[in-house]
């Protein structure tokens, strides 16, 4: 909640800005110290943080906004520019033949990102293998070949061998056909003398066209020190930031990718091999600030909506907008947000309303988990049509017998009840906003990425 509160009082100063043309010094120091609180929240290096922000303060100053442009989106894209210089670009991984090896402590998510990683190479039409030489950890090689079998790419590993080197060498030869070679090598709770020794061996044999760098992002801090040690032993071209779908916002990652002279390469979202995303800044920068990201959301909403529309053909969402929100409205709805993710990210997406709409809810309202969403159904299921129509006719007899057809608690029946009244008041403050109010703010989220229709109350 507190980093939410941040992000809104950033896009609060920030609409100060707006209709400005020109900037005081106050203004800019406002702004920048926003950003600064932000940016520190979010994990980033302390000295990090004061660079940029004196960067941005300078040109904020120094620089005049171009000819038609607001003192709000010129400072919005100092920000930008200065941030992307920081973070660079994504790691450019071709999509081509190469070796990659990947190298962090003790669950940060390598082995997860190695099978991601072979997923998303396989995806994009490449032969990909993992290669699993973690033989410290117990469970590394099951967990490895289970996730490679998800994601249905090639695995090598060996149970029975205990030299790491060993394994790599003969997984190279025994996976040779296959055109990407992920190699997972061991994590130690901390950077130790063997560890280092072990992946320079690993590494001299691998050869790899790029080292990876995985790191959790709740690292914070600790993340410089950590980047510097592998930097010096193996060479480090980029970095994966995994468990982001968290309340993390990874910026402890930046002092990585600052200390490696390095750019971030893939982004893990959740557990399964498909939560995997290429390195996108905007995004991430949005997320370091606390700021909203259309460009994403738009995609991810477009899609699922898509997706919900494919199966239904009679549900218009645009006549949410306008009428009754029922349950059957609701169940359209709740099955969208579960291709788009979890409900408190997309919330997040949305620049302008994350915080102001949290700031109203109860501080779980947005658990919207995947177990709840299917119970949910599950007592949907042994709804009337009446009673679908009409959830606030469903008395406390009605959640009994509900309860009871459904095998769920009648506390769940209650909650899927209140749920859908939170979802109804949020649709009556859009609807509140008027017509003209309305288009605004569709055309605006238009402009800045893509199309928002059928968005529902969301
Ligand atoms: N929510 C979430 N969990 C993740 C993500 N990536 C990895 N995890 C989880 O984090 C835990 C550790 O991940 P691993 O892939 O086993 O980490 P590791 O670095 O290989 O661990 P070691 O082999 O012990 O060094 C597992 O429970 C993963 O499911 C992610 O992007 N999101």
């Amino acid at each position: 909640m507190v980093l939410d509160n941040l992000g809104s009082s950033l896009r609060g100063t920030l609409s100060k800005l707006q209709g400005k043309s020109r900037l005081s010094e106050e203004d800019v120091q406002e702004v920048v110290k926003e950003i600064q609180r932000s940016l520190l929240q979010a994990d980033v290096d302390v000295a990090l943080v004061m660079d940029l922000s004196d960067s941005i303060k300078q040109r904020a100053l120094d620089e005049d906004p171009p000819a038609g442009t607001s003192a709000r989106d010129h400072v919005l894209r100092i920000v930008y520019e200065e941030m992307t210089d920081l973070i660079g670009e994504s790691t450019k991984l071709p999509l081509e033949p190469q070796t990659i090896l990947l190298a962090g402590l003790q669950g940060s998510g390598k082995t997860t990102s190695a099978a991601k990683m072979a997923w998303w190479f396989s995806k994009k039409g490449l032969r990909p293998a993992v290669i699993q030489t973690d033989t410290f950890r117990p469970g590394a090689y099951d967990q490895a070949k289970q996730m490679c079998e998800r994601a249905e790419v090639e695995f090598y590993g060996d149970p029975d061998a205990d030299d790491p080197v060993e394994i790599a060498r003969e997984g190279l030869e025994q996976t040779s056909e296959r055109d990407v070679h992920i190699v997972d090598t061991a994590g130690r709770h901390a950077l130790e003398e063997d560890l280092i020794s072990e992946i320079e061996e690993i590494n001299t044999v691998v050869d790899p066209d790029t080292s990876l760098l995985v790191l959790d992002a709740a690292i914070g801090q600790g993340a410089k020190d950590q980047a510097r040690e592998f930097e010096n032993s193996i060479g480090i071209n980029g970095v994966v930031i995994t468990k982001l779908d968290g309340t993390a916002k990874g910026g402890g990652a930046l002092a990585a990718v600052n200390e490696t002279d390095s750019t971030i390469a893939f982004l893990g979202t959740g557990e399964t091999v498909q939560d995997i995303e290429r390195f996108e800044p905007s995004g991430f920068i949005s997320r370091l600030l606390g700021m909203g990201d259309l460009k994403q959301l738009s995609e991810r909403v477009e899609r699922a909506m898509r997706e919900t529309q494919a199966e239904d053909d009679d549900w218009e969402p645009e006549d949410v907008m306008k009428g009754q929100f029922t349950l059957n409205d609701m169940r359209k709805q709740m099955q969208a947000m579960n291709r788009m993710g979890p409900l408190d990210q997309v919330i997040d997406m949305i620049p302008g309303f994350g915080g102001s709409i949290r700031d109203q809810l109860p501080d779980d309202a947005m658990d919207v988990t995947q177990d709840r969403l299917r119970d949910f159904e599950v007592v949907m299921d042994s709804m009337t049509d009446d009673e679908l129509e009409n959830p606030r006719s469903v008395g406390a007899e009605r959640v009994q017998r509900i309860a009871r057809g459904s095998g769920k608690s009648e506390d769940r029946v209650r909650e899927l009840l209140e749920q859908h009244q939170m979802m109804e008041r949020m649709l009556k403050q859009f609807q509140g906003m008027g017509d003209s109010d309305m288009q605004r703010m569709m055309k605006k989220m238009e402009n800045q990425g893509g199309g928002l229709g059928g968005m529902g109350p969301f």
